[in-house]
């Protein structure tokens, strides 16, 4: 399994792009028949990416769960948040099936022993995205779909960043332990997300960007306010943000984002809000 550790802000100053780029970007999110998994070490988040094609794949299909969890089964004591970006799929919890169309969310809690993944037609394979974060007790595994989700409009056309905010696994919405997930859609014409930047300390939080045409790019901005570096980015990649760095991004079109958060709290307006001409 791919895993990251935590970096700190001094240091990150001095990193190259390679640098920065190994560290903070999930450059592949899905391959064929696989799971793929990326543990972060902070607020120990997981990524994992799964895009059945010709067969019913297994969360921890390749995956040492001992080595990597402690655990016997990787939902011992982790919940997780899983969103469909392709073609009709279905996904088991300890035998119950849930069918996911394009952009529909399944919340999976704690204590689910067998978690599997297939496509409806493998020639439009479902492309599972997920994010996992640490539980302590259980939930009740929940399907969202896009129409359930708390919509939330911001930004406008003026300013370039006219989008809606769908709050899918937010506290409004869903009781988790600490995990939050949703989607943002910009307009087209719309390119800014996340600004005015801002940081939580008390949370980190994943970005995966899709929509994004193939000839397109995200430029995703992170680091301290006063000390910012941009990542480049294609469609169906994510990134890390420890919870000192800004998340923002400007794309050479518009597109849509899944973000997840978990940390210390679920509160999730209490950004620290930075302001524009503040930022270097
Ligand atoms: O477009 C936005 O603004 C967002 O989607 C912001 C994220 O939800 C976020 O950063 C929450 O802390
Ligand atoms: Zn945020």
């Amino acid at each position: 399994m791919d895993v990251r550790y935590s970096v700190n802000p001094r240091d990150f100053k001095r990193y190259t792009t390679e640098e920065v780029r190994r560290e903070f970007l999930i450059e592949k999110v899905f391959e064929p028949d696989a799971v793929t998994a990326v543990y972060s070490h902070v607020d120990r988040m997981v990524t994992f990416g799964c895009m059945p094609v010709s067969r019913t794949v297994a969360l921890d299909d390749g995956i040492d769960v001992w080595h990597n969890f402690g655990t016997k089964y990787i939902l011992e004591r982790r919940e997780i948040g899983i969103f469909n970006v392709g073609g009709p799929g279905v996904i088991t919890a300890d035998g119950a099936e849930y069918r996911l169309g394009y952009k529909d969310c399944l919340y999976v809690t704690m204590g689910t022993k067998d978690v599997t993944f297939r496509s409806e037609d493998g020639s439009k394979p479902a492309k599972f995205y997920m994010v996992s974060a640490p539980a302590h007790k259980a939930c009740k595994t929940t399907l969202l779909t896009i129409a359930d989700a708390r919509k939330v409009p911001c930004g406008s056309m003026e300013q370039a960043n006219d989008r809606v905010i769908n709050q899918f696994i937010h506290p409004d919405v869903l009781e988790t332990c600490q995990l939050s997930m949703g989607m943002t859609s910009l307009k087209p014409g719309s390119v800014w997300n996340t600004m005015p930047a801002h940081t939580h300390e008390r949370r980190m939080e994943i970005y995966f960007y899709f929509e994004i045409p193939d000839e397109d790019v995200v430029f995703h901005m992170m680091g301290q306010g006063d000390e910012t570096r941009h990542i480049v980015m294609k469609g169906e990649q994510a990134v890390i943000s420890p919870s000192w760095s800004i998340h923002a991004g400007c794309g050479t079109s518009n597109y849509t984002f899944i973000w997840a958060m978990g940390g210390e709290n679920k509160t999730f307006d209490d950004m620290d809000d930075l302001r524009k001409t503040d930022l270097k």
